[in-house]
């Protein structure tokens, strides 16, 4: 293959792995010793390393040492940390003024964000928006939308889903550790059904959509299909382990939601803005969802998530219902235009299928020489290699972690994810250059190698 990535915008740091020292580096080693002594442990970490620059495909740590970035702040910059334009508009806007509170007084790039999310998103119908900061608030204000225009309570959701930490989202999220460990007690009208995960179906389930789908409209049934407000879907299933669910799973839910007059939201907070070669995930379904929602790569990495659906359900909440002090703003809604900005040409989608193309050309071999790779999957620049054993399926997050720690080590900062937390996943930048990609992957592909001996 001999096309390369395009370069969408001139990185402003060396575009090349570097190790100064080990990783983490001296000087990480006592930040993160101050850290400890100052921060909770609630928060976890990937990789005690502390940034000084990063853009491109590279974090550059106070050690001097360039990583390979697989995590994007987990599928964030995806037009690289430091991307100009989005620096230049977002530095304008703090010279304006930084907020003011939409709910106070009004400004522009607000309805100019909603404008291209509502021109932009799957469905050909009248659409509204609503602007939050978190991807978590996104999915809450969803639910509050479906329950204000259909007067239900319970929320469908479903295995190896992830929704976020607030309370409501917590509960919406499958993982219990660590996400809910200790939290409780949680919204009793969380109902969770069968996904349709191709390589792990549900217990007693056949694989494939058919079964999948089946099972999920026994249970909106079995609790009342007239007490379901929403149900809430990943094109692809994140946190849960980058699973692309059966063909056909999702406009199966599409149709069981039109057959019980349930909202279909659909969650695109880590598949969307061109993570997986279309603008957004569902476009592979060919599924509009009745709510959709966006937030990380939506602004690049400045706070701000979005509710984007139908007019008549957009509007039923009363006028107040819906706000936040930060909700857009300004700050957030002009990284976001300028992200809109750099999609309008499609050279981020291409990347994005490029991306895949390299990854697979060299992880794939890895199914037949190793007998721990059980499935790469993904869309775009959104991949996963599942590690499990051969035959048994058993789940080796041993090993995930282990080829982590190697990535880690070499400078390359990959993170993992799933239900049983044996999934690395690649989550580059769609502006990161092949070469750099290609070294990545290489060393990536080395040390699930050498761990499978
Ligand atoms: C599909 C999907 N919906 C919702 C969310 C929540 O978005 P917030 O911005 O983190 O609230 C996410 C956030 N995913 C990364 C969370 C990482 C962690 O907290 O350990 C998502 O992927």
């Amino acid at each position: 293959m001999t096309e390369t990535l395009p370069a969408v915008d001139a990185a402003t740091i060396a575009q090349s792995r570097h190790l100064a020292t080990a990783i983490p580096g001296p000087r990480s080693a006592a930040l993160h010793a101050e850290r400890t002594a100052q921060v909770t442990n609630g928060f976890g970490i990937a990789l005690p390393v502390f940034v000084t620059r990063a853009d491109g495909g590279i974090i550059e740590d106070v050690d001097g040492n360039r990583l390979i970035d697989f995590a994007s702040g987990i599928a964030v910059t995806s037009l690289g940390a430091s991307n100009k334009r989005v620096a230049q508009r977002v530095a304008a806007q703090l010279e304006a003024f930084t907020h003011t509170c939409f709910m106070v007084t009004e400004y522009e790039s607000f309805t100019q964000v909603c404008k291209w999310l509502n021109e932009n998103t799957p469905g050909d119908f009248e659409k509204r928006t609503g602007l939050f900061s978190t991807g978590a608030e996104a999915v809450e204000n969803a639910i509050k939308i479906a329950r204000a225009a259909t007067g239900r309570a319970n929320v469908l959701v479903f295995d190896e889903a992830y929704h976020g930490r607030s309370l409501l989202t917590m509960a919406m999220t499958a993982k219990v550790n660590p996400y809910k460990l200790n939290f409780g007690p949680l919204p009793a009208e969380i109902i969770r059904a069968a996904s349709a995960n191709p390589l792990r179906p549900a217990q007693g389930l056949a694989a494939g959509a058919e079964a999948a789908l089946e099972s999920v409209e026994a249970t909106i049934l079995e609790h009342g299909a007239d007490t379901f407000a929403a149900m809430v879907i990943e094109p692809i299933q994140g946190e849960g382990g980058f699973i692309v669910p059966a063909a056909g799973f999702i406009p199966g839910l599409r149709k069981l939601a039109d057959k019980y007059g349930i909202v279909l939201v659909i969650d695109e907070i880590q598949a969307g803005m061109g993570r997986t070669g279309t603008l957004f995930a569902s476009e592979h379904e060919g599924v509009a969802g009745d709510l959709i929602l966006t937030a990380k790569a939506l602004a690049n990495g400045v706070p701000l998530s979005a509710v984007t659906g139908r007019a008549e359900l957009m509007n039923a909440p009363h006028a107040g219902g819906l706000g936040g002090t930060y909700a857009g703003n300004p700050l957030a809604c002009e990284a976001a235009l300028a992200v809109f900005e750099q999609f309008e040409d499609g050279t981020l989608m291409q990347n994005a299928k490029r991306i895949e193309e390299v990854a697979r050309e060299i992880l794939e071999p890895l199914l037949t020489s190793t007998n721990v790779v059980a499935e790469i999957r993904g869309r775009g620049a959104m991949l996963a290699i599942e590690l499990a054993d051969a035959g048994t399926l058993a789940p080796r997050a041993d090993l995930a972690k282990e080829i982590s720690a190697a990535c880690h080590a070499a400078g390359v900062l990959t993170l993992t994810c799933g239900t049983h937390g044996n999934v690395v996943r690649l989550l580059p930048p769609l502006v990161i250059g092949e070469e750099l990609l290609r070294d990545g992957l290489i060393v990536l592909a080395q040390a699930i190698a050498d761990a499978a001996k």
